[in-house]
C-alpha cells in the first residue's frame, strides 16, 4: 500500500467517525421532536415536512456533486430511524418472546427500542440470555415468563409447536394474547384456535413479511384474528405493531394462504430452480462465471444466497401452502409456453 492510500484512508476514518456523530446528532433531535409531538397531538409522519428535507437533500447533492441514487438509498433509512425514535409505545407491554433465533431476534430489536418490556424464554434459557443482553431485555424460565407477560410470540418453528405443545402450552396462558409467526398458516391457525378455545387464551395469528433482519422498521407484519380474539384485542395488537414501527396487515387464513402461494411458493421454486440450473449449467458448459457478473446478475446473486441460507424454512413452506401443487403446475406450465414462443414451436 502506497503512503498516500494510508493517509487517505486516515482521512476517511475521521470523515467516518463525523458522519457518524452527526446522525447521532440528527437522531437526538428527533427524538426531542418526538417528545414535543407527544405533548401537542402531533402524528410521528409528516409528509410535507419530508418533501421539504428531500427537495434540500437533492439541492445539497447537486451542489456537492454526489448522485442522487444515494440520496434516494439514504434517506428513506435516515427517515425511517428517524421515526422510530420518536416511537413512544404509549401503553408499554410485557412481552414474552419464546425463542432466540433469527426472527425472535428481529422482533426483540425492534420491541425493545419502541421501549416495550421483553423477557426472552426457551429450552435453553443460556441461550436466550445471551439474546436478551444484547437488546438490554431480560431472560426467564418459560412458565415464568409466561406467568410474567401478557403477550406471549412463539418465535419457534410451526412443527416445533406442533410437536411440543404439552409442554409449550398451559393454562397459564389464560386471558393472555398469544401469536404465532410462522409462514404458513393453514395448519398451525386450525391447531392453534382450537387450543386457544381450551386453554381460553386470544390467539392472534401473525406473519412478518420480513426476513431475520436487525431493526426492521417500516417493515410489514400480517395480522390474523381468529375466533378467540376480539375486535379489541385486534385493535390492541395492531396499535401495538404499528406503534413499535411495522405496517400491520389485517386479512384471514385463506387471502394470507393465497398471497403466499404467489410471493413465497411461486417465487422460491423459481429461484430454487434457478440456482440449481446455474450450478448444473456452469458445470456442463465448464465455465467459471463469476468473474462475469452484470449488476441484475450481482442483485440476482444476493437473493439466491438468502435462498439458499433459508433452504429449510422455503421447503416447509412449500410443504405446508395449500396452493403449493397448482403453483409449481403454473409455474413449469408457464417456462414451457416461454420455450415454445422462443423457438416457435420446434
Ligand atoms: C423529525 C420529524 O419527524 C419525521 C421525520 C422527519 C425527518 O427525519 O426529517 C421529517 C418529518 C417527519 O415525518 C419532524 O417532524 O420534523
Amino acid at each position: 500500500m502506497t503512503e498516500e492510500i494510508a493517509r487517505l484512508r486516515e482521512e476517511i476514518d475521521k470523515v467516518d467517525e463525523q458522519l457518524v456523530k452527526l446522525l447521532s446528532y440528527r437522531l437526538e433531535l428527533s427524538r426531542k421532536i418526538g417528545k414535543a409531538k407527544l405533548n401537542s397531538n402531533v402524528s410521528v409522519t409528516d409528509e410535507n415536512r419530508e418533501t421539504k428535507v428531500r427537495e434540500r437533500w437533492i439541492s445539497n447533492a447537486k451542489k456537492y456533486n454526489i448522485p442522487n441514487s444515494l440520496v434516494e438509498s439514504i434517506l428513506p433509512l435516515i427517515f425511517s430511524y428517524s421515526k422510530l425514535v420518536q416511537i413512544n409505545p404509549g401503553e408499554k407491554e410485557k412481552v414474552v418472546i419464546y425463542g432466540y433465533g433469527g426472527m425472535a431476534r428481529s422482533i426483540v430489536s425492534i420491541l425493545s427500542l419502541a421501549g416495550h418490556e421483553v423477557s426472552i424464554t426457551g429450552r435453553d434459557l443460556s441461550k436466550a440470555e445471551i439474546l436478551a443482553n444484547q437488546f438490554k431485555c431480560v431472560s426467564m424460565a418459560p412458565l415464568r415468563a409466561v406467568d410474567w407477560g401478557d403477550i406471549i410470540i412463539f418465535a419457534i418453528p410451526p412443527n416445533v409447536i406442533l410437536s411440543n405443545s404439552n409442554e409449550l402450552f398451559s393454562d397459564k396462558l389464560k386471558g393472555k394474547v398469544v401469536m404465532d409467526i410462522s409462514s404458513s398458516k393453514f395448519e398451525i391457525f386450525k391447531f392453534l384456535e382450537e387450543l386457544s378455545r381450551k386453554l381460553e387464551f386470544k390467539y392472534i395469528s401473525t406473519h412478518p413479511l420480513f426476513g431475520p433482519i436487525e431493526y426492521p422498521v417500516g417493515e410489514r407484519i400480517v395480522i390474523i384474528p381468529s375466533q378467540t380474539s376480539s375486535n379489541n384485542d385486534i385493535i390492541r395488537i395492531e396499535n401495538f405493531w404499528r406503534k413499535s414501527g411495522l405496517v400491520p396487515i389485517i386479512t384471514d387464513v385463506e387471502t394470507h394462504e393465497k398471497a403466499m402461494a404467489i410471493v413465497q411458493v411461486l417465487a422460491h421454486y423459481y429461484l430454487l430452480g434457478l440456482s440449481n440450473a446455474i450450478e448444473t449449467l456452469s458445470l456442463e458448459l465448464g465455465v467459471e462465471y463469476s468473474n462475469f457478473h452484470t449488476t441484475n446478475f450481482r442483485e440476482l446473486n444476493k437473493i439466491l444466497k438468502k435462498v439458499k441460507d433459508l433452504k429449510n424454512v422455503i421447503i416447509e413452506i412449500q410443504k405446508q401452502n395449500p396452493y403449493s401443487y397448482k403453483v409449481r403446475n403454473i409455474g413449469l406450465e408457464e417456462l414451457k409456453k416461454i420455450k415454445e414462443e422462443l423457438e416457435g414451436g420446434k
